[in-house]
This record gives structure tokens, sequence and C-alpha cells, in this order.
């Protein structure tokens, strides 16, 4: 087992911690604390196996991962709606990349617990008026006051509240009967059923409906196929707010080892993976799969060295490096990376968030993302390891399954004048539903070639 040294689920502690709110009320954010303590874990040990053991398949490239959702979850929208679009585009997402590539699709889900944000600055000034940034619902507000900016400690109670709420509509989602494949034609929302994307998906889906008649009618017994029947659906969030993290975190008694519960896998962003800061330090103690995010400055020895803090064992299915370059220095940033993995003869899963480095503002002020952008990135990551001969092992998406206008482009042809009409993001801009579905089938011709 790895030897964990002097780590403890607090250990963090001692080292310079990033991008964490500064709490007026101490007394407030320890009673929250310790109320989280007392509760249930989220996900428990064998789910967080599971997960490792699917993983440990994509690293060996046997396997491919899809990772999606909001920017930032909210408080205001947890509820049927916005959780069950986005579960049925990863689906659709899914199906579509399974089809196309034969290849099993691990989905996970930024979601049931996605509401702390790191950002660029610490204030935010609109006509004239300077207040703190909006740092995620875990920590305070969105809405532009004095009062909604102030971090409240008592948000960790309600995100906690939430994640439960969400976890458990993702659990009947997955597992009660709406992920049949025999229902694959209901997984498309009315406002993409129209649109291109949608026949196209309509096609597929009456030939997956047709094979599966074509099996049962030659003695198949789909009943008997779990498989049929139900999905896994995993979940995960950035590690960033490691009060909120520490708390939920438990010791398992049969294995020895300790977990975070509050998501199966975790990662840490592009702000906080410095590698003597506490969030390094938190997650390399946990038995979680975690990720972390690598920025064009990355250089090799960086990457390195955080393997060796939290995969010293070199584990497939244990640790993520998610690129996420920008699309004009993909090309040039990645190879390198990858080249220095291979020869240190590491196995991590590879993926490629297209959504960060491809961040610009609007004519009209809005952040937004533009569509081409985040195909080119998507396929320069997969040249750089086809280059490299390495494994493109995944994909990571800001997306939500509902009609929203927060990136450009796309078969919507969506502009800068089109943004203002239904842009709800709190924070980063997300592909909507018609466009998730677009990209899928782009990757899926790229998938399909990679692995021929
Ligand atoms: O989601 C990621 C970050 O929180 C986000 O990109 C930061 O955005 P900012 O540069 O507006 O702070
Ligand atoms: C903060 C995020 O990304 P990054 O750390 O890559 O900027 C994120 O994924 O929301
Ligand atoms: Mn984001």
């Amino acid at each position: 087992m790895q030897d964990l040294g002097n780590w403890t689920p607090s250990s963090w502690r001692a080292r310079p911690a990033l991008q964490l709110p500064a709490y007026a009320d101490d007394g407030a954010l320890r009673a929250a604390e310790q109320r989280l303590a007392t509760l249930p874990a989220l996900i428990f040990p064998g789910e967080i196996a599971q997960l490792r053991t699917r993983l440990g398949a994509v690293a060996r490239g046997e396997a491919f991962l899809l990772q999606g959702g909001d920017c930032a979850e909210s408080f205001d929208e947890v509820g049927q709606d916005a959780v069950e679009s986005t579960f049925r585009v990863i689906l659709q997402m899914a199906v579509v990349l399974t089809y196309a590539a034969a290849c099993p699709v691990v989905k996970l889900g930024r979601i049931a617990g996605q509401f702390a944000k790191p950002r660029s600055s610490d204030s935010e000034t609109v006509d004239g008026t300077t207040l703190p940034s909006y740092r995620g619902d875990i920590v305070n507000g969105s809405a532009f006051s004095a009062a909604a900016r102030l971090p409240d400690p008592a948000r960790l109670l309600t995100a906690y509240a939430h994640s439960t709420t969400t976890l458990n509509q993702l659990r009947a989602l997955a597992q009660g009967g709406f992920a049949d494949l025999h229902e694959v034609h209901r997984w498309t929302a009315d406002f993409v059923r129209t649109s291109p994307q949608g026949a196209r998906f309509a096609e597929l889906a009456d030939r997956i409906t047709e094979s599966l008649g074509f099996m049962e009618a030659c003695g198949f017994d789909a009943a008997r196929t779990p498989q049929l029947h139900a999905v896994e659906f995993y979940t995960s969030h950035e590690a960033l707010h490691l009060h909120y993290e520490q708390a939920l975190t438990r010791h398992d008694a049969r294995s020895g080892r300790w977990y975070g519960g509050s998501a199966h896998m975790l990662w840490l962003g592009e702000r906080t993976r410095q590698l003597e800061g506490a969030h390094i330090e938190y997650l390399r103690g946990i038995d979680n799969p975690v990720g972390v995010k690598l920025g064009p400055n990355a250089a090799a020895d960086d990457v390195l060295r955080l393997l060796d803090r939290l995969d010293p064992d070199n584990q497939p299915g244990r640790s993520v490096l998610i690129s996420r370059m920008g699309s004009d220095k993909v090309a040039e940033r990645l190879p390198p990376l990858l080249r220095a993995v291979r020869r240190a003869g590491r196995t991590p899963v590879w993926c490629c968030d297209p959504m960060h480095g491809n961040t610009v503002t609007a004519s009209n002020g809005y952040k937004t993302r533009d569509f081409e952008r985040i195909l080119g990135e998507m396929r320069g990551f997969f040249s750089a390891h086809a280059q490299e001969g390495t494994y493109a092992g995944g994909l990571h998406f800001e997306m939500t399954g509902q009609d929203v206008t927060e990136c450009r482009g796309g078969a919507q042809a969506l502009s800068d004048e089109g943004l203002a009409s239904r842009y709800r993001s709190a924070c980063d801009p997300r592909l909507n539903g018609s466009q998730s579905l677009e990209l899928a089938f782009q990757i899926a011709d790229v998938l399909k070639a990679a692995r021929a």
C-alpha cells in the first residue's frame, strides 16, 4: 500500500493554500465543518474502486473517458431539468462515441459538487463599484451586491445538501430505466430533435433499435443483460474548497485507506497545482482517482514531479492529466509533455479540456468560446498523441443539456448578438445540448480513425 508519510486529512493546513475564501467568522466555519464531518459520505469506497478500474482500462487504451458538465453548478438550478438534461446529453454523446469507435465510454459528470471556482482576480468592478469576485455557490452568491458576495460558511452545508439531491437524481436516472438502451430515442431534448444533430442522432438510434431487435429475434436475451438497461455514471468536481473536502474525507476500515467522500473523482485546476501547495498535499493522501489540469506553461519536469507525488506507484486509473493548452498552442506544448511522461514509463490517463485555453471576450462583453477552436484543440490533442505514440484517452467539456447561448459557432452559428438571449452561466460559457451533440459526432470520426 502507498506510504503516505505524515499525511493526514488536515496536513494541507500547514501548506500555502491559494484561492480559498477568507471567512469573517471562524466559529461559523468550524461549526459547518464539524457538522459536515458527522454526515455520511456521498460516495463509498467500492464505487471509487470501480471507477479506478474503469480508468485503468482507459489508461491501457481499452476505453475512452467522457467528462462533462457545468463550469459552476448553481444552487438555484438543482432540480429536475438542469440535471436530467445534462445527463441525457452525456448519454447521447457516449452512445455516439461507443457506436462509432466500438469503444467503451466511461461517463463522468462535472456534477453533484462542482460548486467552487478559482478566479483570475479577487475582485470585480462594475460601473465604478468594486466587490469581491464570485467564487462559486459554495462560497458566495453570483449577484452583484455586497451582501451576496460575502463568503458564508453556511453555504458548505447547502452545497452538501444540493449534491445529495443531484446524486440521488443521477442514481435514479442511471439505474431506474431512463438509461435503458431501448429508450435511446427518448434521450433527445425537444429543441435538439428538430436540429441537424437531432436528425443524425435519430438515424443512429434507429440503427441501435434495429440491431437490438435483430439480436433479440436471434435469441439474445436482453432481459438478462444488465448493461443494456442501466449505465455506470460517476461524479467529479474540482477539489478547490479544502475545508469542505477534508470534512467529507473518510477512513475505510476494510482497506485501511482514506478516501474523498464528496465525489468519485477529484481534480485540481491550473491555478492550485503547486507541488508544495495545500491542494496537492490533500489530494495525494486520498484513494480516489485524481486529476490535474495542465496549461500551456506546464513544464515536463513539473508534470513528472506531480505524478511522483500523486501516483508514486504508477497505478493505471489513479491519475488523470487534463491538458488545456489552447487551440493555438496544443501542437507545440503538448508533445514534449507526452514524450517525457512516456519515457518515464508513466501510464496516466491523458484527457483534453478544449474549453479553458480557448476563452475570449465577445465584442459585447460576454465571456465566450468558439466552437471551431474547441474542435481545433480536440483535433490537436489527437494528433499530438498519434505523433508521440501515446493514447488520447478522453475529453473534458463545460456543457449543459439546456438550450443556452454561451459559446459561439457550431451548426447553430451563434454570433456575438445571439449570446445575449439565453446566457445563463455564472462563470464560464458552456456548450449547449445541440453543440455538445454536434461535437460528439465530430469526435466520433476522429476517435474512429485514431483507434483504427
Ligand atoms: O472555471 C474556471 C475558472 O474559474 C474561470 O475560468 C476563471 O475565470 P476568470 O478568469 O473570469 O476568473
Ligand atoms: C477552473 C477550471 O479550469 P482550469 O483550472 O483549467 O482553468 C475548471 O475546470 O473550471
Ligand atoms: Mn470553467
